[in-house]
C-alpha cells in the first residue's frame, strides 16, 4: 500500500462559542477563542490517500488533480471566510478543528471516487503551527 499526500492552505476567521451556554461559560471554556468579534488562523491541511500505483502512470493519484478537487470542494468554500457564518456545510456546528476535519472528510470521501480508485486515508489539519487534528474516518 502506498500513501500519497497533498498539503493545502487556507485562511479563515472563526470563534469557538457554544450558543447554549452563557457568555461567561464560553469565556471560561474557550478563553480568547470565544472572542465575540472573531479571530483568524492560517490553516494547513494535509490530505492523504492510499492505493496502488496505476501501471500506465505510476501514480496512486495525480496530485494536481487531487489539489484541484480539494480546491473546488473545500478550500474555495472556506478560504478567506468566516467559518461560523459563511460556510453552509459547517452551519450549526462548533468551528473546532475536529469538526472541520470530519466535515472535510465527508466531502472528500464522496468526491474522490470520481477521480481515483485510491481511498481517502487521513485528513490532518493544523489550526496553528502547534495545534493539529488528524481524522481517519
Ligand atoms: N481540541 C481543540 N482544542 C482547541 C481548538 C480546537 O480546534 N480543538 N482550538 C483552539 C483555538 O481556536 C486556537 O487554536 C487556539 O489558538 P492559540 O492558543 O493561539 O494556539 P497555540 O496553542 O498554537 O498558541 P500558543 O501561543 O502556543 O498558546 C483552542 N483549543
Amino acid at each position: 500500500m502506498l500513501y500519497v499526500s497533498r498539503r493545502e492552505h487556507f485562511n479563515a476567521a472563526h470563534k469557538l462559542y457554544n450558543p447554549s451556554w452563557t457568555p461567561e461559560r464560553n469565556k471560561e471554556v474557550f478563553g480568547p477563542c470565544a472572542n465575540e468579534n472573531w479571530h483568524g488562523h492560517n490553516y494547513e491541511m494535509i490530505v492523504t490517500v492510499k492505493g496502488q500505483p496505476d501501471p500506465d502512470t505510476g501514480f496512486v493519484v495525480d496530485l494536481k488533480a487531487l489539489s484541484d478537487l480539494i480546491k473546488v470542494h473545500i478550500t474555495d468554500q472556506v478560504d478567506h471566510k468566516n467559518l461560523n457564518l459563511d460556510v453552509p456545510f459547517l452551519q450549526g456546528q462548533l468551528a473546532s478543528t475536529e469538526n472541520l476535519a470530519v466535515a472535510f472528510w465527508q466531502i472528500l470521501v464522496r468526491e474522490l471516487p470520481a477521480l481515483t480508485p485510491a481511498q481517502l486515508h487521513c485528513i490532518k489539519i493544523y489550526e496553528t503551527p502547534r495545534n493539529a487534528v488528524e481524522y481517519y474516518g
